[in-house]
């Protein structure tokens, strides 16, 4: 659909349109209240969007909502209120949590009004007064625009609230307006920032900093990435169909000569026609970035939630503050903290990580705590220090915590209150000064509502809780896809295998599909997929054809795809988390791991499994021996 503006001739027809949506029907039109846990998880799923608007864009406009005494509301896709800034006084108290967070503004409950028809028509709306179908705001104007994610989803809508009067909708119309300019760029710009050419156009020098100006995205062989909604009016572009066109195509220069003499000062023309003053940034290099930055800091690539978390990390690392670390599997949870370690003051101390759901349960108080000599049969005669005090004077990670025993879980509270330990069958305790770090994939709120895990431990382990953003909702893929290439040809270069050592680049076509993808394997599953179509390449670029061509086919993510049979040699490659396990029997994997000397991560890379799941099928191994 063609985007829209508000703009007085369109905006009847979307509310002429709104009203024959729901003709015909005699309910009342009013909005539902979600549940309060409900809000506060779509408040959580648009926490990038939100933060990327409190960063900035919010502090601008304060004092004018204010003064203006009008508020500003931020909806999710569904039309569900996450958050509001500015004046609270704009409906009598008993109606007044209609326009606070958890009302539900859907066209389909609440009929005509400015969330919701924008939601629907996809374009900015004004609905004004009585043309709302819920009496309680036929008092009040309402303006909406349409928020996009840099891949043209709608994933929200920013809507101004306010009293029809004065004369002030024009007013109130052109913030909001110039708002989602400032938010389409930001994100564009940030999602883009690490490797890709910001090109900015305007009709004056003076108006390049405006966001009125025309913002193209090239990559770094000068193809149009993104564009913004300005850039595409004034220069006739498709957001989908001009993707991929080169730089030559849109204006009267060179790319290589354009990026290698000028950055300001720069004067293109358009389309044959239009003479427009530019600036192009480059993105800064990779070098000088990886230089600067602490092993912390590298992993900052854009994405604004994990950059939250890693600032969160950053500053309470060295502060005797325990870290609990929420994120699904793959999404980076140990490499995390490796890199926190790393940057902390206790780097040159040992990490000791622990995975409590590796761990049979009858071994985790023996492999965390220790034991004397002769404490239990089968145990070593030189008795062990435990896992605890291996890690005296630095760090412990307890990765997937959710997992152990809760009678284990009494004995660790102890030793994290009282910061001492002591080994199974012994009297004697042993002081231990460790900074705790923990992971968990489960909602832990769940666990200690079901009993399973202790409240008093969370409190203990969650001095403050980070959150790894699953891959599918990170914003800074692009630069993580680099990334993840870089790391490959450098691993394959220190094992000495073939190759040039060229990092490829993408085809734009590959990095729409992958940034397409739902990834439930997140970063572990898309390094596969990688890693496969660097094997099948063969020059500077990497393109669709390299991949295999079930995960084509199949167009959702492939390893929960079993009908598509394995291609030879290539897809053995690729992580089939729920195949793998089956297709390796209990008795094989043991043997396996003997043949890796014991070293689990070597096993599960091979097996294309998570360390996870292999530590679980291990598990389950022993356990299904012992009984
Ligand atoms: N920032 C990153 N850059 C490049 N590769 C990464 C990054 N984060 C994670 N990876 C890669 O993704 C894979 C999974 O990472 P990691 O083991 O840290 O995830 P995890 O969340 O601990 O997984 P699990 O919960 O299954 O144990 C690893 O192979 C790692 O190399």
């Amino acid at each position: 659909m063609r985007e829209t503006a508000i703009n007085n001739k369109t905006h009847r027809q979307h509310v002429t349109r709104a009203f024959q949506r729901r003709a015909g029907s005699d309910r009342q039109w009013r909005p539902e209240r979600c549940a309060d846990v409900d809000t506060a998880q779509r408040l959580a799923a648009m926490q990038s969007l939100l933060s990327l608007l409190e960063q900035g864009v919010i502090a601008e406009v304060g004092d004018m909502l204010r003064h203006w005494q009008c508020c500003l509301l931020l909806a999710d896709r569904d039309g569900v209120i996450v958050k509001r800034w500015g004046d609270a006084q704009l409906m009598p108290a008993a109606q007044g949590d209609w326009l606070m967070p958890g009302a539900n503004w859907n066209e389909a409950h609440s009929g005509c009004n400015a969330i919701g028809t924008c939601l629907v028509e996809r374009g900015a709306i004004d609905v004004i007064a009585g043309e709302h179908a819920c009496e309680q705001m036929q008092h009040l104007a309402g303006f909406a625009v349409p928020l996009k994610t840099p891949h043209g989803i709608i994933d929200g809508c920013l809507a101004l609230i306010s009293d029809p009067y004065r004369d002030r909708t024009h007013r109130h119309s052109g913030l909001l307006q110039v708002l989602s300019m400032q938010i389409e760029n930001r994100r564009l710009i940030n999602f883009y920032r690490h490797d890709h050419y910001r090109l900015t156009f305007n009709s004056s020098r003076d108006n390049l900093d405006s966001p009125r100006s025309g913002l193209l995205i090239f990559d770094a062989l000068g193809r149009l990435a993104a564009s913004n909604t300005r850039a595409r009016w004034l220069l006739g572009l498709d957001s989908e169909h001009d993707r991929g066109r080169r730089f030559e195509s849109l204006c009267d220069a060179r790319w290589q000569e354009t990026i290698s003499s000028v950055e300001s000062g720069l004067t293109l023309r358009f389309a044959g026609r239009y003479h427009c003053h530019c600036r192009l940034e480059s993105p800064p290099s990779r070098g000088s970035r990886a230089a600067a930055a602490s092993p912390l800091q590298r992993l900052d690539l854009g994405d604004p939630r994990l950059h939250q978390s890693i600032m969160l990390a950053s500053r309470l690392k060295d502060r005797g503050i325990a870290m609990l670390i929420h994120g699904e599997t793959g999404t980076g949870k140990e490499v995390f903290v490796k890199a926190l370690h790393a940057a902390s003051q206790r780097a040159e101390q040992p990490l000791v990580a622990i995975n409590c759901a590796a761990i049979p349960g009858d071994l985790v108080e023996a492999e965390l705590f220790g034991y004397v000599r002769g404490a239990f049969t089968g145990a070593d005669p030189r008795g062990n220090i435990g896992r605890l005090r291996e890690a005296n004077g630095g760090r412990l990670f307890l990765d997937e915590i959710g997992d152990m025993p809760l009678g284990v879980q009494a004995r660790l509270l102890r030793v994290l209150q009282e910061r001492r330990v002591t080994p199974l069958g012994g009297g004697e305790s042993y002081p231990v000064d460790i900074e705790v770090i923990a992971a968990t994939h489960r909602p832990l709120a769940q666990e200690i509502a079901a009993g399973r895990f202790r409240a008093d431990l969370y409190y203990r382990l969650a001095g403050v809780e980070l959150m790894l953003p699953p891959l599918r909702e990170r914003e800074d893929i692009h630069a993580l896809i680099h990334v993840v290439l870089t790391n490959q040809v450098n691993a394959e270069q220190a094992a000495g295998e073939q190759g040039a050592g060229i990092i490829p680049t993408p085809t734009p076509e590959l990095m729409d599909w992958l940034v397409r993808q739902p990834w439930p394997g997140n970063i572990r599953e898309m390094e596969n997929v990688l890693r496969v179509s660097l094997a099948m390449a063969d020059g500077p670029t990497l393109a669709l054809h390299h991949l295999p061509a079930n995960l084509l086919v199949a167009d959702v993510v492939p390893s929960f795809a079993p009908s598509f049979p394995p291609i030879s040699g290539v897809s053995s490659l690729h992580p089939t988390p729920t195949m793998a396990p089956l297709s390796t029997s209990n008795a094989s994997l043991k043997e396996r791991l003997a043949e890796h000397r014991g070293n689990r991560s070597a096993l599960a890379r091979e097996l294309g499994i998570s360390r996870t799941t292999l530590y679980k099928r291990l598990r389950e191994q022993s356990e299904a021996l012992s009984s």
